[in-house]
């Protein structure tokens, strides 16, 4: 299996202040023939670095504008202003030597239904100068439990397996992974992001979307936190989820059932504005700028409910802390 290495310091993709508007979907026009507050900004924006040897995840919730950044990434769609470089040249612009040199797995797979594995992904290699060697790759992703059966009969994990299989088979030196463990049950999950992770190794560029925040948490190098088009926070997971002075703490408690009970909380009352409350059964987690008045304000309800709750702490944050804390709502 090829090497690849290109010069260190070029990234595999640049996008600067990618934008992409679409004309709005309507029923029925209600203006004339001038739409200019008619558009979607599905992308407003946006800047991305991803390199050579890591996993970049593009990370938001539904309708953030994920794909559409990939898809300019691709070349699949024409951007409304910035500039995307895909290693090194302007994907839009560019031929077919440059798509041989990328993978792309989509969302849902986007395969033919009426065909076996093997005789899709033989097809998919013999269109390439170095194909992949398919047999280990297929041994690799365990496609040979199920290579009598079509892909229309495939579970969605099975699909996703032919999918990246079919992505890798020209060994493309960028990867891009459009929610790559939608439809996955664990297993297919671990073999996928087991390989992708190998790759990575091998030097090649991962550029994913994902709205699960596990997905980006366990594989991601850098992440990028996506909504209304645009960046609202980067860097790696240590670094998105660090303490900082001006960060937001998790409180974690577990009521008794009299606590339960005995209502109102006080994190329901003033003070608390800035502070997210969710409970599930007698677990309630407060997150947010918490002030020492604040948790005093939580003590002092314990003193008058007559206990301790069962379980009390202050947890290190994860993603959807904070993409809660930049949005306001949680991630899906
Ligand atoms: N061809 C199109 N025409 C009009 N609007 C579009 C088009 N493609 C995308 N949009 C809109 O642009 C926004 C971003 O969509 P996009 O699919 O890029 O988001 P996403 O983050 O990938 O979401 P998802 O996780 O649901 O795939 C959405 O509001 C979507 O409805």
């Amino acid at each position: 299996m090829p090497a690849h290495s290109p010069p260190a310091s070029s990234p595999a993709l640049a996008i600067e202040r990618l934008v992409k508007q679409f004309p709005a979907r309507r029923r029925r026009p209600r203006r004339g023939p001038e739409q200019g507050a008619d558009v979607v900004h599905a992308v407003d924006g946006l800047s991305l670095t991803a390199r050579h040897g890591e996993i970049t995840a593009l990370l938001g919730p539904n309708g953030a504008g994920k794909t559409t950044t990939l898809e300019c990434a691709q070349g699949l769609q024409r951007p409304s202003e910035g500039t995307v470089r895909l290693l090194g040249q302007d994907p839009w612009q560019a031929g077919p030597e440059l798509r041989a040199r990328v993978g792309v797995m989509l969302q849902e797979g986007g395969l033919p239904q009426a065909v076996r594995p093997l005789e899709l992904l033989r097809h998919v290699a013999s269109l390439y100068r170095s194909p992949r060697d398919m047999d280990a790759l297929v041994e690799r992703l365990g496609i040979n439990g199920f290579d009598r059966t079509v892909v229309r009969r495939l579970s969605g994990g099975q699909r996703q397996r032919v999918a990246l299989a079919a992505a890798l088979a020209g060994n493309p030196e960028v990867l891009f992974l459009d929610e790559p463990s939608a439809g996955m049950d664990p297993q297919s999950r671990n073999i996928v992001f087991d390989l992708v992770q190998q790759l990575r190794r091998e030097g090649v560029c991962i550029i994913l979307t994902t709205h699960l925040l596990d997905d980006a948490q366990r594989l991601a190098d850098q992440v990028y936190i996506v909504d209304h088009g645009r960046v609202m926070a980067q860097g790696s997971v240590a670094e998105l989820v660090a303490p900082g002075a001006d960060a937001p703490a998790v409180l974690a408690l577990t009521l008794t059932p009299e606590q339960v009970a005995a209502g109102p909380f006080p994190w329901e009352g003033p003070g608390f504005e800035d502070v997210h409350a969710s409970r599930s059964d007698r677990t309630v987690t407060l997150t947010g700028r918490l002030t020492p008045e604040q948790l005093e304000t939580v003590t002092r309800w314990f003193t008058a409910t007559g206990a301790l709750p069962e379980s009390l702490s202050l947890q290190p944050r994860t993603l959807e802390d904070v993409f809660l804390d930049i949005s306001g709502r949680e991630i899906r």
